[in-house]
Order: structure tokens, then C-alpha cells, then sequence
């Protein structure tokens, strides 16, 4: 699914609007329905008090329009209009003209004003700002956020959580509306999925407002939403008169004293994705472990005993997985180094080689093309140098890509990996990933995937889903505590088999934001 900008949800609004031969104010009717219908369809008219907060924007139109037909069906509405602007927009003063005909009288909130007292168990709905926002709010509308994030009442925000810019951020932590429900219309927004801004999501859901869909799937946007339906299809399915040969040879070289297990992890992570052949490539200490462990590998050894030291080897591998625990002794360095001088094999890069890149003068020049890089937060830093938030840190992430020829997979409760101009925001996986080796079965999943023929961008892609989806069917035995990397090994079958899975309509609905 597509993520779009600001400007083209307002092309998309304005094409609409002239195809379906609308008003604007037709269409903030359509949209505030739906927000109405799904207010109704759970509340069935409880007489629970619901404060409606409402900009003078459009944003605060939706919530004009929304607490009319609350009012029509009887619901207990108190409105406050946040007057932060005497820029009202005209469809703004259309619905409070027609809110003040039903005899209802908002309560103007100017800087000055007392915040009206909210109770615990009372609805907030938050229509300040929506995707209109374009500097911090005045520090008094701040106060009232701040105020409405302390009353600890239901928060269901209209569009996007007041104060939650779509593509800068947030100035201050307490800056925004902390949403329980995000109500959003028609396409998802990026800012949902960023750790710094998503921490004022806590659930979301599209509302279909009937934007014209062909404009939309018509424009080109720099993010994408990665879900089943993405990447079924990228899925390539097994062909009956295939052999091992088929599905290609992967090479994980890594590994140290102490850190042998993440090697072992890599592999299975190759294999159990559907990988042909798999190789380690360790030091003489890793030898016994892996072979006891892991029969279905096999093993090549360095020279040296505790350290890679030589990497060299008499095989044919398409793609080689480089890095996990493999430390970064200046011997190690200097391996690596030697190595991509001749090396034209993919690679997918991660961990402790990733840190030697960065370390290394020249050495990001000598990665072949369409390498793929795991970088988790701090890897990412050494790499790139530091950001100042999520929206530079996907700018800096970007002219990296582009300068290399890479792609480079943030990893993060959202990973996102990105290609040149484009961002493809993941949305499997769980907290309960947050756990040693989780990283090392990433890269033997990506790197089992380039193995079979996925290009390097499908293989990460896929590779990310896949990993997030074995964590959430396996959190379902385990929890988040005891979610171990193996874990997420022993259910990338069942990640796969759910690929092709029926989604009932009940299930469907989980598969919305969490
Ligand atoms: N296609 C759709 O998705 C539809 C969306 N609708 C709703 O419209 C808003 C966007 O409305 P807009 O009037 O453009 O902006 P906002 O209401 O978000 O903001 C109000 C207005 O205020 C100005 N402004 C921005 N920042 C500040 C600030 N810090 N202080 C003061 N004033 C500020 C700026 O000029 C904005 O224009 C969208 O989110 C939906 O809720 C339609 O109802 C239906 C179609
Ligand atoms: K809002």
C-alpha cells in the first residue's frame, strides 16, 4: 500500500472533487460519516460525555460535522472549538453555521482560556490539526495537548494525532497528541511508523473516504507499505523439476570465539528459507559446534583459530552473508579489506562487518554493487554520522543508498528498508524480537533468498517480512519475553504457509495497525 505526501492527498483530494463533480464541503460530509459510523457501530449510543476538540481547519470541520451527527443521534457532546487562527477555513464556518442551526454552541477556547475538566472515563476526540500542520503549534494549544494527553480519557484522533507533522518532527515529546485511535483517512501516513512519531499512534485504521482510486494508484510515492498482498508479489514458487542446484548456494562467513552461535543461527536462517546449499565460512573453533549443531551445513574453516583472518575459499557461491559475529580485530578488518579488492559476489553485509565498513577509509567503495545492509540503530550511526530525527535520518539513509548502490534495511519496530528515493515500510514483527540473534537470522534469511534468485531488494524486502511474520506467529506460543531467535527460526515455515492463507474478516481486522 501506498504512502503518500501531504500534497498528494491534497492533489488527490482536489482531482476527486472535480471528477465526482462534489463540493469540498460533500466530501468532508463522506468523511466525517465514516469517522461517525465507526464511533456509532461501538458506542450504540452510550450516553458516555464526549469532548470534541476542533481547529479551524478542515481537520476541525471533520469534527464539527462529526459532532452534529452525534448530537443528531442523541449522543452527550460537549464542543470546543481551539481557536488558534482567525484563518478559518471555509468549510470550517459552513459546518459551524450548521451546528449553531441545531442549537448547539461551541465553546471558543482562546489563549486565555480555562481547559474544560475531563474525566478518566470520558471520550476525547481530537480534531486540532490534521495533515495541515506546518509549524509547532502556539504554546498555548501545546498546553492543551498537554492537557488532554494528562486527562488519561479515550483519545480518538480525526486524520493524525494533533501536533504530528507528516514529514518533519515533532518538536518536543510533549508536543503532540498521545492517540489511542488514529482514524485516518484513505492511506496510511508515514509518520505512524517512525519510532519518534510513532509512539503517538497507539492503534490506527484507514477509513475509505472514496478519493479516486485510480489517481492514486497512478502516482508515484517514496514509501511504500509492505504487508502480505506486497509481497506475495514477490513470491517465487518452487518448481517441481528442481534440485538443490535450483535454489542456489549461500555463504555465511563470520564468526569469532564466543560467537560461533550467530553463525549457526545465519545458516539455518538460509536454509529454512528455501536456500539449496549453505556453507559457513568460520575460524577452526567454529567447526565442531556448527557440525554437531546443524548437520545440514557445511563447513569451511579459516586458518587461524578464534578469528577471521583469510577469507578464502574453493566454493561457488551466489551470495555471501558477511559479518555476524564475526568482531572487528584489525586482522578481521584487514580480511574484509583484502577480500572486496577481488570480490564480485553479492553480499549481504551486517553486525560487526558493517562496523568495520565504517571504520575502514575506502572501504564502503569497495562493495559490489546492490549489496544489502542490516544495520541496526547504532550501526546505522556509525555509518551515516549522527541525524537529528527520524525525517533526516530516511534523507541521510537515501544518499546513502543512492552514492553505494545499495540497499540498506533500518532495523527498528518498523524496519524499513530503502533503495535509492524509495522507502518499503514493513509492518510484521513484534517487540518480542528485541533479543540477541534475532539480526543473525535477518541475514540468513535475505542472504537464503538472493541465493534462490530474489533480486537483492525483493530479498530484503521479503527477507523482513518473513522474519516479522515467524516472531508474531511465534509470540502466540512463547510471548514476548520468551521469544528466542530460534523461535523465530521454527516458524518461518509457518510464515511461509500463511502467505497463502484466507484472511477471514475477522482476522482482518487484527491485521490492522497495532
Ligand atoms: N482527502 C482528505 O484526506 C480529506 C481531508 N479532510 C480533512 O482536512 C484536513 C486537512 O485540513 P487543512 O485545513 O488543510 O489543515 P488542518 O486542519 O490540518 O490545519 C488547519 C490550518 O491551520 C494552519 N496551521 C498549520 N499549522 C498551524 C499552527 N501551528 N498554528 C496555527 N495554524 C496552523 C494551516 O494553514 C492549516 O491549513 C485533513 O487532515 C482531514 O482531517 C477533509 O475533511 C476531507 C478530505
Ligand atoms: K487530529
Amino acid at each position: 500500500m501506498k504512502i503518500f505526501s501531504g500534497k498528494q492527498i491534497y492533489d488527490a483530494d482536489k482531482f476527486t472533487i472535480e471528477k465526482q463533480q462534489i463540493t469540498s464541503e460533500q466530501l468532508m460530509e463522506r468523511a466525517a460519516i465514516q469517522i461517525f459510523n465507526w464511533i456509532h457501530s461501538r458506542l450504540q449510543g452510550a450516553q458516555i460525555k464526549i469532548h470534541l476538540f476542533c481547529g479551524i481547519g478542515n481537520n476541525g470541520g471533520d469534527g464539527l460535522v462529526l459532532a452534529r451527527h452525534l448530537n443528531e443521534h442523541g449522543y452527550n457532546i460537549d464542543v470546543h472549538i481551539v481557536n488558534y487562527s482567525d484563518s478559518r477555513s471555509e468549510d470550517f464556518l459552513i459546518n459551524l453555521d450548521r451546528l449553531k442551526e441545531k442549537g448547539i454552541w461551541p465553546n471558543f477556547l482562546n489563549e486565555d482560556a480555562t481547559f474544560p475538566a475531563i474525566a478518566q472515563e470520558d471520550v476525547v476526540v481530537d480534531a486540532i490539526f490534521g495533515i495541515g500542520l506546518n509549524r509547532a503549534p502556539d504554546d498555548w494549544v501545546q498546553n492543551l495537548i498537554v492537557h488532554l494527553n494528562n486527562s488519561q480519557a479515550f483519545i480518538l484522533a480525526i486524520d493524525m494525532p494533533s501536533g504530528v507533522f507528516m514529514q518533519d518532527m515533532v518538536p518536543s515529546s510533549e508536543g503532540a497528541i498521545r492517540a489511542n485511535y488514529v482514524l485516518t483517512f484513505q492511506v496510511p501516513k508515514l509518520a505512524f511508523f517512525l519510532p519518534q512519531t510513532g509512539v503517538f499512534v497507539e492503534q490506527w485504521e484507514i477509513l475509505d473516504i472514496g478519493l479516486d482510486w485510480e489517481f492514486l494508484q497512478g502516482m508515484e510515492t517514496d514509501y511504500e507499505l509492505i504487508g502480505k498482498n506486497e509481497v506475495l508479489a514477490m513470491y517465487r514458487p518452487r518448481e517441481k523439476y528442481s534440485h538443490k542446484g535450483t535454489y542456489g548456494h549461500a555463504l555465511i562467513v563470520g564468526g569469532s570465539y564466543g560467537k560461533i552461535g550467530a553463525v549457526t543461527l545465519a545458516c539455518k536462517g538460509s536454509l529454512l528459507v528455501g536456500s539449496g546449499l549453505v556453507t559457513a565460512f568460520v575460524p577452526k573453533c567454529g567447526y565442531l559446534p556448527l557440525q554437531s549443531s546443524f548437520p545440514e551445513a557445511m563447513v569451511l574453516t579459516d586458518s587461524a583459530e578464534e578469528k577471521i583472518s583469510n577469507i578464502d575459499f574453493s566454493i561457488s557461491p551466489n551470495v555471501i552473508g558477511m559479518g555476524v559475529g564475526i568482531g572487528t580485530h584489525p586482522t578481521t578488518a584487514q580480511a574484509l579489506s583484502n577480500f572486496l579488492d577481488n570480490n564480485t559476489i553479492p553480499l549481504v553485509l551486517d553486525a560487526d562487518a558493517l562496523n568495520i565498513l565504517s571504520e575502514t577509509p575506502g572501504l564502503l567503495d569497495k562493495m559490489p554493487a546492490q549489496s544489502v545492509l542490516t544495520p541496526h540503530p547504532k550501526e546505522l550511526e556509525r555509518l551515516l554520522g549522527k541525524w537529528e530525527n527520524d525525517f533526516d535520518k530516511l534523507r541521510k539513509v537515501k544518499e546513502f543508498s543512492q552514492k553505494y548502490d545499495c540497499i540498506v534495511v533500518i532495523k527498528g519496530a518498523h524496519t524499513i528498508t530503502v533503495y535509492g528515493n524509495r522507502g518499503y515500510v514493513n509492518t510484521s514483527g513484534n517487540p518480542g524480537m528485541a533479543t540477541g540473534g534475532s539480526g543473525d537470522v535477518l541475514t540468513g534469511i535475505i542472504t537464503g533468498l538472493r541465493a534462490q534468485g530474489y533480486s537483492a531488494l525483493h530479498a530484503a524486502i521479503f527477507g523482513v517480512y518473513l522474519h516479522g511474520r515467524a516472531a508474531d506467529i511465534a509470540v502466540g506460543e512463547t510471548g514476548f519475553q520468551a521469544l528466542i531467535a530460534s523461535s523465530i527460526l521454527d516458524h518461518i515455515g509457518k510464515s511461509y504457509l500463511d502467505l497463502f492463507k484466507v484472511v477471514e474478516p475477522e482476522d482482518a481486522k487484527e491485521e490492522k495497525g497495532k
